[in-house]
């Protein structure tokens, strides 16, 4: 079997994690799952250096989370977000549950061993040395606290087809989202919907600023965005939630109202809602899209019937053909156990080759 290609699940098992990661959030027992198994497995075929966690409701059931785990995913449980009690018409029922995506917002911490390479290195000095066996085990472990510092979300209806690792490298203290799209049919509770304006192309129905006032600030479609979790920033957001009737585009409205003066938009490629294909087709080079949202009716790929308006396109039925031929490569899974053991022992032997044969030659501890 072709070895995994080096990358965020590497990091994952070696149990040391970078202050990076991807996120993605799971609701239900429904076939979503599949979605995220392809977004891990997009992500290592892209050879991303940062592991994907998976912020999943309770409702999860447990064969999920052990599939998910198997494709070397980092399960973390989150509690529900309810928005206050209200009447609105979400654009789609379900979106109620898109509300509990702000839970990612709290620092995500992690228990991790790291072992250090200094301290089993004065281990064995004493030992071959000083004749004294010191099984201090928390002598040469340290346990550490970390959190993830800045987090690329992605929904799991979306496919990484290339490395998308320099988002992680882009200022802080920005929210990075690529731009939405107002011409669906989801759109036709809002004045731009009626007046036929969209922030894609915003000279083919200009902006009717003597009648309308300002055009809406830049609104970003929430399936992929660049964060920083930060409790601060959680608990601004609960509290405004519970101020703040609920829109039709749920938490996604409610994100764009917060984030607006920290928005940055950023390229297309890092998003492609499926609309702008036959919306606005002069803003897409389809050879350039890295990231593609299965968000359209009829979409996703693993519930693909191409019946749906615009399912029988040519480009929809390229792109759902690239999503299945990731989810069904084998050589794309998480290291099975025996390799993984394998990898494990290979990774030891040459540690301890690295350790001088003489004891004379390994280095005294610098004195404490
Ligand atoms: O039953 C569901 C519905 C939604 N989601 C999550 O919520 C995200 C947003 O929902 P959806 O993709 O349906 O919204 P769209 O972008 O298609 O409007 C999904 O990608 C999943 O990550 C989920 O886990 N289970
Ligand atoms: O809960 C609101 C949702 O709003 C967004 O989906 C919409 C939005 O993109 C519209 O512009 C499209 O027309 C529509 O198809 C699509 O479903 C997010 O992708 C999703 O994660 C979630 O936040």
């Amino acid at each position: 079997m072709a070895p995994t290609p080096i990358g965020a699940f590497e990091g994952a098992k070696m149990g040391g994690y970078s202050k990076r990661g991807y996120l993605t959030f799971l609701a239900g027992n429904g076939d979503y799952v599949k979605g995220v198994v392809g977004l891990a497995k997009g992500l290592r075929k892209a050879r991303s250096a940062y592991p994907l966690v998976v912020a999943m409701l309770p409702d999860v059931p447990e064969e999920h989370r052990q599939l998910l785990t198997r494709q070397g995913c980092i399960c973390r449980e989150i509690e529900p977000i309810y928005p206050p009690q209200n009447q609105v018409q979400f654009a789609m029922p379900y979106y109620v549950i898109n509300y509990s995506k702000l839970r990612i917002w709290e620092v995500l911490t992690h228990f991790t061993l790291h072992i250090s390479f200094e301290n089993i290195l004065s281990w064995f000095h004493r030992v071959i040395n000083e004749r004294v066996i010191s099984f201090r085990f928390w002598n040469i472990v340290a346990a550490q606290f970390e959190e993830y510092s800045k987090m690329v979300y992605l929904d799991a209806d979306i496919q990484v087809f290339e490395n998308i690792d320099n988002l992680f490298d882009m200022p802080d203290s920005y929210f990075y989202a690529v731009m939405d799209c107002f011409c669906e049919k989801t759109w036709s509770h809002t004045p731009q919907y009626e007046i036929g304006y969209c922030q894609q192309c915003p000279d083919r129905v200009p902006w009717p600023q003597s009648e309308q006032g300002d055009p809406p600030a830049l609104y970003f479609n929430a399936g992929m965005f660049v964060f920083e979790p930060s409790k601060l920033t959680f608990d601004s957001l609960m509290n405004r939630l519970m101020l703040t009737p609920p829109t039709p585009f749920a938490e996604q409205d409610f994100l764009n109202m917060f984030f607006r003066k920290v928005y940055k938009p950023i390229p297309l490629a890092y998003n492609l809602v499926l609309a702008m294909l036959w919306r606005h087709p002069e803003n897409v080079e389809l050879d350039k899209v890295k990231v593609v949202h299965y968000c359209a009716a009829g979409s996703k790929p693993w519930r693909y019937t191409g019946k749906e308006a615009n399912m029988q396109r040519e480009d929809i039925k390229l792109l759902v053909q690239k999503w299945w031929d990731i989810y069904d490569d084998k050589s794309l899974d998480f290291n099975t156990d025996e390799e993984e053991e394998e990898e494990e022992t290979i990774r030891w032997s040459s540690l301890m080759a690295a350790i001088p044969a003489k004891a004379s030659l390994i280095p005294a501890p610098s004195a404490a």
